[in-house]
């Protein structure tokens, strides 16, 4: 078989692995993994981002006194991640596939060299033929540099590796065009860029979920604009991944349409750099106008009315507009205080190149 793509994120979603009472469904586990292999043997790189140490840990282990959310998600996790990588581990074995566990956190993101060494660790499993198993490291991500959750993590990986696809399997057959339980409503099967969604997202998650919908939408966006193309599909649908690289046509999902246009290394590391912005350039109306037109250009300092934070060079900045909202992140070529002695200036260098920014 002849598949579409050479390289693919899949994000299982801890909904999909853990069954209704929260015990680890091992069953759709194995199916999943089979479908994998499949794709695997045909020549296809996969990286799999799989939630379920918390789901797999909760139901392991018997507590003495009522624990914090802290306490919870540290303590199933490391009993779940165990129990969780040592399941993939044997399931892929049956199939001759060697895997590998990836624990990460957003902080190993956080500089470029601690972005590329992730990127690294990464392709020399798939140069050797080792499908890296990829989760947050719910054990110390307790702070709030933790990932929103694994649609963050999925989407961040994908664009590490220019991936050509992001699939994330959840409960549910793709984005419904309301609330997914109303009569009525239906998947919505292609979402072409640009278009607003806000209007069909509820609040609401599934069980075991921790994101929701929203930020599966937003990170899909994202992804998409990067030319990687996202599909958000129902994991618990036997032959699903199979069937969306083989009959796309026939299979329930919601597609999000990718931009044409590639996108460099270093813009893809600075659009999911956002939450390690060290300050804030405010720029005026004219500036703004300027940076939305369809030419690419680069921040001067005549354009910035106030900066906020105390960062170095080459530290990430979020860029705001004259509402105070912000309209973007970009990697900052001088110092706080060398941009202060700038700022409002005519003739000086650019303090944001369009080479390292990414507008929202
Ligand atoms: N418009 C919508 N279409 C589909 N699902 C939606 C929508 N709005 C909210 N949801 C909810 O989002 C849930 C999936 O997200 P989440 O619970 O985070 O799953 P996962 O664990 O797979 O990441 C669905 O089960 C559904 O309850
Ligand atoms: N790292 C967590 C994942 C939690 C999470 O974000 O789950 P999901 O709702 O599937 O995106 C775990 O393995 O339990």
């Amino acid at each position: 078989m002849n598949y579409p793509y050479n390289r693919i994120t899949v994000k299982i979603g801890s909904n999909v692995l853990t069954r209704k009472d929260g015990t680890l469904d091992v069953t759709r586990m194995s199916a999943l993994v089979d479908q994998v292999a499949e794709l695997h043997k045909a020549g296809v790189e996969v990286v799999l981002v799989s939630s379920g140490a918390v789901a797999s840990g909760r139901s392991e282990i018997k507590v003495s006194r009522k624990l914090d959310s802290v306490d919870q998600r540290q303590l199933y996790s490391a009993v779940g991640q165990a129990k969780l990588i040592n399941r993939y581990y044997e399931l892929f074995r049956e199939h001759g596939i060697a895997v590998g566990q990836v624990l990460t956190t957003k902080e190993s993101f956080g500089t470029r060299r601690h972005y590329l060494n992730q990127r690294h660790c990464m392709q020399v499993m798939l140069e050797n033929g080792v499908i890296p198993i990829v989760n947050e490291n719910d054990t110390i991500s307790v702070t709030e540099l933790m990932f929103t959750d694994n649609d963050e993590l999925s989407g961040l990986v994908a664009s590490m590796l220019d991936a050509q696809a992001l699939i994330i399997l959840s409960n549910i057959d793709g984005i419904y065009n309301g609330s997914p339980s109303e009569p009525g409503t239906s998947v919505i099967r292609e979402v072409e860029q640009g278009k607003d969604l806000s209007d069909y997202i509820q609040a609401e998650k599934s069980g075991f979920g921790r994101g929701g919908m929203l930020t599966k939408t937003t990170i899909a966006r994202k992804v998409a604009d990067e030319g990687i193309t996202v599909i958000i599909a129902n994991g618990k649908r036997d032959n699903i991944l199979t069937d969306l690289l083989e009959h796309p046509a026939d299979t329930v999902c919601t597609r999000f349409v990718p931009a044409s246009e590639a996108v460099s290394s270093v813009k893809k590391w600075i659009a999911h750099s956002e939450g390690f912005a060290k300050g804030e350039l405010h720029l005026n109306a004219q500036a703004v106008e300027a940076l939305k037109g369809k030419k690419a250009i680069s921040i001067l300092p005549v354009g910035v009315t106030r900066i906020e934070g105390d960062f170095e060079k080459d530290d990430i900045v979020r860029i705001m507009d004259a509402g105070g909202n912000q309209i973007g992140v970009g990697r900052i070529g001088a110092s706080s205080e060398e941009a202060r002695k700038m700022q409002g200036e005519h003739g000086q260098r650019p303090l944001v190149h369009y080479d390292y920014l990414y507008l929202d």
